[in-house]
């Protein structure tokens, strides 16, 4: 760091450390916008960690003397490369790859791979940020990071995912490994990538090791995890009902997405006796007034995962509602589960959600809910479990999946249930015990505030790097 960067930095700092929280705040987001320009997601999942850490804030002096704020905002380090591989036609294309590793302050960088057309530095590093914070909150010994590509699989042949998968794994190989950084699977990355990707590792290293998690059960994987982040928000969202002496039997729940959150939270929705009345995909949502049963579940998952087919072909085969190019927030609901992206909850939404009496909502993805849409579900004390701590259940059975490899055994059903079921129950007492408001929880504050204190106190341990 030069010494006009040094002063500025001591400028504001000081700034910082003399004012009150709220304009503490502001100071520190507008540097963090300086520095890392253009990233909108990026500043909105630090704006709405920061806003709930900043009033609890008692020891100012220490914070401020090691930066421990601003270094939890500074991604430990980002890799993008060149991804070049060769289409059906025999035409080379050109795709770019990332990984970013964000803080490994409590274990390897952990987090997923996204393959979506949308992808970009900005919306990895907001979710590597999320992520440092949702596997604290986990209580497992893991870092954060997230990584992918501007890939698009949909339309690509299986061959063509497995030339993209060897191709990008070829130079990701170099920066991971089990004790260093873990990916596993997000959006466009189910159990075919994941295999593609961890057949090429084991070519160019020679090695099998827990290198990847989300494997095929038959070749390393963990039994749950590909059910595990859909069941664990449903716990999660049972865990919260009942502490406020209400359950899920009978409950209307609106589900946006139908990949591997969506379909698996709708499958133990139905199980345990709520309604499951809408999915969606990018191209529109379905609505089945009567609930899915396990039945239709079974032939989206069929539709979606093997046939790689739209939610239009269910509506047409089976006559249900349609609606093309909508969300499903409009649908009258005692709970919403965003599953599919972020930024798919926005304030108008919000407000409708609200307005037809909306009790709960439980982030399956990532960020779904926009600032304004968590501001209005806080504001009206409305239930709102957010992403860190209610779609932990995936990579925690990801921490256990590397448990397994390490100890060359796999655990049976009964007790892979049992873990996530225990760990939901610990991620919603530690939102309970920092975000206990009297009369109502806030699941925000709670969830920042816990694993926040986690990964601070263990940065003030390791020392300054
Ligand atoms: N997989 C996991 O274990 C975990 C995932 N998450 C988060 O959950 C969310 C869903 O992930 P996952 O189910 O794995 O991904 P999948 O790729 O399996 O499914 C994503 C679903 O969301 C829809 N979708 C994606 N992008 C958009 C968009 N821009 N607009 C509308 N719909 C969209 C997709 O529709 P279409 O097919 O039309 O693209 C699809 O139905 C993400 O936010 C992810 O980060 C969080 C924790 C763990
Ligand atoms: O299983 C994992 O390692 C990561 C899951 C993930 O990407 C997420 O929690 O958003």
């Amino acid at each position: 760091m030069n010494a006009s960067n040094k002063t500025n930095s001591a400028t504001s700092n000081q700034k910082r450390k003399d004012n009150p929280a709220s304009e503490k705040l502001d100071t520190f987001l507008q540097e963090l916008a300086e520095r890392h320009p253009n990233e909108q997601e990026f500043h909105d999942a630090v704006r709405e960690f920061m806003q709930t850490v900043f009033p609890e804030v008692e020891d100012w002096e220490t914070l401020h003397r090691d930066a421990v704020l601003d270094r939890l905002v500074e991604p430990d380090r980002i890799f993008s490369f060149r991804v070049c591989w060769e289409d059906d036609s025999g035409r080379v294309r050109v795709n770019r790859g990332y990984r970013v590793q964000f803080n490994s302050t409590l274990g390897p960088y952990k987090g997923g791979l996204r393959f979506h057309p949308s992808v970009n530095l900005g919306i990895l590093k907001f979710l590597a940020f999320e992520q440092v914070f949702k596997n604290a909150l986990t209580q497992l010994p893991l870092g954060g990071g997230k990584g992918g590509s501007d890939f698009n699989p949909r339309g690509k042949s299986d061959r063509e995912v497995m030339r993209f998968c060897q191709s990008f794994m070829t130079e990701l190989a170099r920066h991971i490994g089990p004790d260093r950084d873990v990916p596993a699977g997000d959006i466009g990355v189910g159990e075919r990538e994941i295999g593609y990707l961890y057949g090429q590792y084991k070519r160019l290293q020679d090695e099998s090791r827990a290198v990847l998690t989300g494997k095929g059960v038959g070749y390393g994987g963990s039994v749950l995890r590909t059910e595990a982040t859909g069941y664990g928000a449903v716990l999660f969202a049972e865990t919260m009902l009942r502490r406020h002496k209400d359950g899920l039997e009978g409950k209307i729940c609106a589900l946006s997405g139908a990949g591997n959150v969506a379909l698996f939270a709708a499958e133990k929705l139905t199980s345990l006796g709520a309604r499951v009345v809408t999915l969606s995909d990018s191209d529109g949502f379905i609505h089945c007034p009567d609930g899915l049963d396990e039945e239709a579940i079974a032939s989206i998952k069929e539709l979606k995962f093997v046939q790689r087919g739209r939610l239009k072909e269910y509506a047409e085969a089976t006559g249900c509602d349609y609606h093309a190019d909508e969300a499903p927030w409009g649908v009258s609901c005692d709970l919403a589960f965003p599953c599919a992206t972020q930024g798919e909850l926005d304030g108008e939404a919000a407000k409708t959600l609200l307005k037809n009496g909306c009790l709960g909502v439980v982030e399956g993805a990532n960020m779904p809910a926009t600032l304004e849409a968590i501001d209005l579900f806080r504001r009206n004390k409305c239930y709102f479990a957010p992403g860190k701590a209610a779609n932990a259940g995936g990579v925690a059975v990801s921490g256990l999946e590397m448990t397994q490899n390490s100890m060359r055994l796999s655990w049976d059903r009964e007790r892979m249930e049992k873990e996530l079921a225990a760990i939901m129950q610990t991620i919603h007492e530690q939102c309970v015990r920092e975000g206990d408001e009297g009369d109502w929880v806030d699941y925000v504050k709670g969830a920042n505030l816990a694993s926040f204190k986690r990964v601070a106190d263990a940065m003030l341990s390791l020392g300054i790097h």
